[in-house]
């Protein structure tokens, strides 16, 4: 067993010293402490107890629980007999692994707090339009953001994915759950996809800490969307060459209550002008601003 098992061991049974409240000072101790690394059950209690300097230590009364600090990324109780774990009702064998650098330290480096701008609509929209001049912005003002694009995704991490609803719900979750990674590195994530689905951006945000899940819904009616056409996809949907597109005989589900609405109703031309687009980046970039996602938290 090896010197993070043994950790995984302590965590398991939820006790550490108050002196190691700090995973890393836990694992310095660790390895210096262990002379033989073994787990042992203490014949008193039957429990799993670490063998120490070929002392078998048992649980003492100074001990306290662990608390989790960050609920974005938390760590799941573990089994670190069988190491199993309880994944969407499936029993994995897989621990969760700790690391003493956290979010906050990350977000105090680089003076922001992570979150995601989900941004959904109908193709044309303008989502990609936005993400960029947003990224943009924020650039400009020092802060570091990243887009995931529907689009780009579908290049490499959801290159299996068809436009079927399990397929795009997937996309969606995937996406979701990166974005969630983004946000915990400390980094303003753009997640720009029409993700046409309530349910499946509802659990996109459960997976964030309340707040940090941003959703912008860019509000442009179809006849817009179509006559912008900047791909000819919508053409090519109404010729039946698409199945399933969008809008035209695949739905898309409107936000109910999300945190920004943008509207443009104009077709291309004089609102695709990028001051147009510096004033919707200027919305969302307020809104992180009052919100408090531009500086350290
Ligand atoms: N059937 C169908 N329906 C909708 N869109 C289609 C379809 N086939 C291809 N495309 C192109 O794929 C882009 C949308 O990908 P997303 O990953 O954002 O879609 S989804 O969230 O999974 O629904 C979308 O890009 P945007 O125009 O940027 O939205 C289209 O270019
Ligand atoms: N505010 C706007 N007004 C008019 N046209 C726009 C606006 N924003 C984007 N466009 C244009 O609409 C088309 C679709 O924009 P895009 O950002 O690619 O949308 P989406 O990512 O939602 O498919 C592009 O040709 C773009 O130049």
């Amino acid at each position: 067993m090896d010197v993070a098992a043994v950790a995984r061991c302590v965590r398991k049974s939820c006790y550490v010293s108050p002196s190691f409240g700090d995973s890393d000072l836990l694992r310095r101790f660790l390895r210096s402490s262990l002379s033989e690394r073994s787990t042992n059950s203490d014949p008193t209690s039957g429990r799993k107890c670490l063998k120490l300097r070929g002392k078998i230590h048992r649980r003492l009364s100074f001990i306290r629980p662990i608390t989790a600090t960050d609920k974005s990324i938390s760590s799941p109780s573990s089994d670190c007999a069988g190491e199993t774990q309880q994944i969407n009702g499936k029993k994995k064998n897989i621990v969760w692994h700790d690391c003493p650098v956290t979010k906050s330290d990350r977000q105090e480096l680089i003076k922001q707090k992570g979150c995601v701008i989900w941004i959904t609509g109908l193709s044309g929209s303008g989502k990609s339009s936005l993400a960029c001049a947003l990224s943009r912005a924020l650039h400009n003002r020092g802060n570091l953001s990243y887009i995931l694009d529907g689009d780009n995704v579908r290049y490499g991490l959801n290159s299996d994915l068809s436009f079927g609803a399990e397929d795009r719900a997937e996309n969606i979750r995937r996406v979701g759950e990166v974005a969630k990674l983004f946000a915990d590195a400390g980094i303003i994530c753009i997640a720009s996809l029409i993700s046409p689905y309530r349910r499946e951006r509802t659990a996109c945000r459960a997976l964030l800490p309340q707040g940090d899940f941003i959703e912008v819904f860019m509000d442009v009616p179809l006849h817009v969307c179509e006559a912008r056409d900047p791909k000819g996809l919508y053409k090519r949907a109404r010729a039946g060459k698409i199945k399933g597109f969008t809008g035209v005989d695949d739905p898309y589900e409107p936000p109910l209550d999300c945190e920004i609405v943008i509207q443009n109703n104009r077709d291309k031309g004089v609102s695709s002008s990028s001051s147009s687009l510096t004033e919707m980046a200027e919305i969302v970039v307020s809104y992180l601003d009052k919100n408090g996602y531009l500086k350290t938290p």
